[in-house]
């Protein structure tokens, strides 16, 4: 039986319209995989269909099974808790399915030391609709982290983030992966983030796979030029790897989009 999760020939419909096409992809346990791609190139779809929330066609397994979604953690791009809970409560509610009617200690325990992990044991009793939208969205993350996925799937999980808690999450997720044998799914936009925190890339475009590999295979010159649309330099940091410099666009251009 193969580990990890394989995705052979997916394809996911909306309406009429095929959204993800062709996407074959065997991922490893215990990685970071970040998913990019321009806006609306099917991003959220995949990750939606690997998570169980959208029919999709072709076969998804993880560990040679159909996913069970007892084992995922899923953040949407969009989501947002506007009941009057405290944060500790929210998370909490990451382990509904165990807790019933009793909280135990270890559930406590569990969400202090991730509360911690994040720097957000401070706001333990807050109400989360006090929060800003930065602190809500490490709450949603923590929560996922609550129910100790085997398969962490986020969608856009760190775009409210400033640069020091993108890093810090990242790292975080990292760590996660490699300490519990989980793989860690992120969609992101940004490519130096990508570059710097993922085990591997996975670049879509129009719904399809264009590349997946490390980010010297992915991040290549060529591929930022014809599909982000964009003119940039490619450049190597002192760990050799590589980061994008955005230096403008020659047209804004709708881009293709995985529903054309
Ligand atoms: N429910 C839906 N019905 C029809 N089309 C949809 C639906 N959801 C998404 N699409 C279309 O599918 C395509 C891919 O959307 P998706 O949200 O997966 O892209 P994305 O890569 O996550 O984009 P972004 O970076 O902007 O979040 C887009 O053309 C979008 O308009």
């Amino acid at each position: 039986m193969r580990q990890g999760l394989i995705l052979d020939k997916v394809a996911v419909e909306r309406g009429r319209t095929t959204i993800v096409s062709h996407f074959s992809a065997a991922l490893v346990p215990s990685q970071l995989v970040a998913v990019i791609g321009p806006n609306g190139a099917g991003k959220s779809t995949l990750l939606g269909a690997i998570a169980g929330d959208i029919p999709h066609k072709g076969s998804i397994l993880w560990n040679g099974q159909p996913v069970d979604r007892a084992a995922v953690g899923f953040m949407p791009q969009y989501c947002a808790v506007r009941a009057e809970l405290s944060v500790l409560q929210v998370l909490l509610l990451g382990r509904h399915e165990k807790l019933g009617w009793h909280v135990r200690e270890d559930d406590l325990s569990a969400a202090a030391e991730i509360l911690c992990s994040l720097g957000l044991d401070h706001l333990a009793e807050r109400p989360m609709t006090t929060l800003s939208g930065g602190q809500q969205q490490m709450v949603l993350l923590a929560q996922r982290l609550m129910r100790e996925p085997r398969l962490l799937i986020l969608d856009e999980a760190t775009s409210a983030l400033d640069l020091r808690h993108q890093i810090g999450v990242l790292d975080l997720l990292k760590d996660y992966a490699k300490r519990t044998g989980a793989l860690v799914l992120i969609a992101i936009h940004d490519l130096n983030l990508a570059s710097r925190h993922a085990d591997s890339l996975m670049l879509l475009h129009g719904g399809e796979l264009v590349s997946h590999g490390t980010s010297s295979e992915v991040l290549t010159l060529p591929a930022i030029r014809s599909i982000y649309q964009i003119e940039a330099e490619v450049l190597r940091c002192r760990s050799g790897l590589p980061v994008v410099v955005p230096l403008g666009v020659a047209a804004f251009a709708p881009i293709r989009d995985a529903a054309q």
